[in-house]
């Protein structure tokens, strides 16, 4: 018995990377299927390698979190392309991606592309937005030149030792980017994710790719546009600076829209919380609160 991570899913095959750096294809057995396990891309597996055979996965070991697009698990964190310009920035979009990436309990971090655009006066004011996201807790990577030293490099001990995916509206620039920080896989820019995961390919193919000593995700995903299983009263939990100010709201389980003594709506009138987190918050809790209950999860 050996134990070691998939790296490489196709067509029912997986390939797993023993810690000696050794590649064995392997199968998932039947009891995997009737237990309604699928092994996943990044999943830390035990199999059984046959000489000459294909191996056989025995054992998927406890996960810390998976992704459904694209289908990895163990993901440390995640490369939130955000376009500054083409297609247009929005707060809005940004939120909603931070907000799924909680719920999945992976670090965001906000990569802006495409500086180049900006005019001065326009980067000065996205300087203030990464000043607040960053005060809020999240690692922002924002540079004046795209892909000048200090972005690779800031995004190269980024992605050192970790298992990362990417995401980003179509257009943000996320193969662009990858190009830059690993020329040598060439992927087609507008093509990586036209290729996969739009229904029309029955063999997919997933793959973590070795890049800047981590591994990546070749498939970005895309959770921006899926529907968050949470209720309106849960939101607040996973906007990180909500809950920490929300120790001092004056009523448990304050929900920071109507109540007294709400510690979250004072940081946001006095600068400490952004006041666009906290205008994308109501919207998201005014579709919440409307939506029907999923009593699925
Ligand atoms: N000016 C400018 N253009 C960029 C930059 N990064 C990417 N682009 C352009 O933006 C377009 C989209 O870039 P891609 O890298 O294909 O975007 P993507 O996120 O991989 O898009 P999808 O594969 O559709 O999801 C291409 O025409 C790129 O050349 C940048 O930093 N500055
Ligand atoms: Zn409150």
């Amino acid at each position: 018995m050996a134990e070691g991570q998939i790296r490489q899913s196709l067509s029912g095959f997986y390939d797993v990377v023993t810690d000696d750096g050794e590649t064995v294809r392997t199968r998932a057995r039947g009891n995997f299927r009737n237990r309604k396990i699928t092994p996943l891309v990044g999943d830390r597996v035990t199999f059984e390698a046959t000489d000459g055979k294909d191996g056989y996965i025995l054992e998927v070991l406890p996960r810390r979190n998976q992704l459904q697009r694209p289908p990895v698990a163990n993901v440390d964190q995640a490369i939130v392309a955000t376009a500054v310009k083409q297609p247009d920035f929005t707060t809005n979009l940004l939120d909603r991606q931070l907000l799924a990436l909680e719920i999945a309990n992976i670090e965001p971090v906000i990569y802006f592309t495409k500086t180049d655009l900006l005019t001065d006066a326009e980067m000065a004011n996205f300087d203030t937005l990464a000043a607040g996201y960053r005060k809020a807790g999240f690692q922002v990577i924002l540079t004046r030149e795209p892909f000048s030293d200090a972005a690779l490099t800031a995004v190269k001990a980024v992605l050192k030792d970790k298992v990362s995916v990417i995401m980003g509206q179509t257009g943000a620039g996320k193969s662009t980017l990858l190009n830059h920080v690993a020329p040598d896989l060439d992927l087609a820019t507008g093509e990586i994710s036209a290729a996969l995961n739009r229904g029309k390919h029955t063999t997919r193919r997933v793959q973590l790719l070795t890049v800047a000593d981590g591994l990546i995700a070749d498939t970005p995903g895309f959770s921006s546009y899926e529907a968050f299983s949470l209720t309106s009263k849960e939101l607040g939990q996973y906007f990180p600076e909500f809950k920490r100010a929300s120790v001092d709201c004056r009523f448990r389980g304050c929900v920071h829209v109507n109540e007294p003594g709400c510690a979250v709506k004072e940081q946001v009138a006095n600068g400490e919380i952004m006041k666009s987190r906290y205008d994308n918050y109501l919207l998201l809790y005014q579709t919440l609160k409307n939506q029907k209950p999923n009593y699925k999860k």
